[in-house]
């Protein structure tokens, strides 16, 4: 079985002690990879679809995505290098800065022979709103209809919606984006807070709606430390309260973690219910570590 997820690592500067900076790599669907690697069972290949430079940090990074046992799927491009981001937090909440505008990752949908293989006999293929928005408008298109063909050949697409306004032309834009986007997929991953400001939704279930009628058969609504909102065209409406934590350290990588949390169980024939009971406690567990990646987390062999 095959996992793929998409869209652009960066290096990442995350705060640790004494006002230093920790450098790693991490971005959004490298993280859900990461989470899922250690999720899925050693016989699924978890792979992970990028276009990176040439550079020395650019080795580095493909060293580090296959040291963390994500299988690198990856296209260079020499004339580019890869984007880096900062976090800051403020009473566990974060929030980036980015440099990331010239990186290689934007080129990810250019070359359409390269897409087609990358996408080709997957069985699980997540992306995200970042993945689209980084994009050229076209290009956003491009990598839409592979992955509706991918879909129609079998694949099960996730989609992330994973807001970033500031990555977009403008609200108008990130919105279409978001429902291109959506309207590739069988999951869609939204979070409550995101679609009232993107969207002007009243309930979760107006998300719920929307995504159902774009052609998804799985919905879950996060938010936050509130109730998520389920639903599945096999299960109908459910509801998870996730278990609530002492103390946010960083909530980098809570939404991520909480699609590879959601994705391993139902891959693993979880109903919606138990796979956001999966997906919280990991989430709960991610943000009382700084950074996005917490692989103390997984020493001891337990969650
Ligand atoms: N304060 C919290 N207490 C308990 N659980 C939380 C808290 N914040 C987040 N979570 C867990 O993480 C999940 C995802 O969080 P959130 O709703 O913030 O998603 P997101 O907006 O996609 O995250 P991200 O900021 O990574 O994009 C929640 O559904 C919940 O299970
Ligand atoms: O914001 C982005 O583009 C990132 O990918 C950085 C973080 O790792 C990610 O947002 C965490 O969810």
């Amino acid at each position: 079985m095959k996992f793929l997820s998409m869209g652009e690592i960066m290096v990442e500067m995350a705060p640790a002690d004494a006002g230093l900076f920790r450098m790693g790599f991490a971005g959004d669907t490298f993280n859900t990879a990461w989470y899922a690697r250690r999720l899925l069972p050693a016989a699924w290949d978890v792979a992970y679809g990028t276009v990176i430079g040439t550079d020395a940090v650019s080795d580095d990074m493909a060293t580090f995505i296959e040291a963390q046992g994500v299988t690198p799927a990856l296209r260079r491009d020499p004339s580019r290098t890869v984007g880096l981001y900062m976090i800051q937090t403020q009473n566990g909440e974060r929030s980036f800065s980015y440099w990331r505008g010239q990186s290689a990752a934007k080129t990810l949908a250019d070359e359409p022979a390269w897409l087609d293989d990358l996408l080709a006999d997957r069985d699980i293929i997540h992306f995200s709103g970042i993945t689209l928005a980084i994009l050229a408008p076209h290009a956003r298109q491009t990598l839409c209809d592979a992955l509706k063909r991918a879909r129609q050949n079998g694949a099960h697409v996730s989609f992330d919606t994973n807001l970033r306004p500031r990555l977009w032309e403008d609200a108008q834009t990130m919105a279409a984006g978001l429902t291109l986007g959506a309207s590739t997929a069988d999951t869609v991953l939204p979070s409550f807070d995101e679609e009232q400001l993107a969207f002007g939704d009243s309930h979760p279930d107006d998300t719920i709606r929307r995504y159902a009628d774009l052609g998804a058969t799985t919905v879950a609504v996060k938010n936050g430390a509130n109730i998520c909102h389920l639903w599945s065209s096999a299960e109908g409406d459910a509801r998870y309260d996730p278990p609530a934590v002492a103390q946010v350290i960083d909530s980098t990588a809570a939404g991520d973690s909480f699609a590879a949390g959601f994705l391993c169980a139902r891959a693993q024939e979880a109903s919606v219910l138990d796979a956001a009971k999966q997906a919280a406690t990991l989430a709960g567990a991610v943000i009382q570590h700084k950074g996005a990646l917490a692989p103390q987390i997984f020493e001891g062999g337990t969650q």
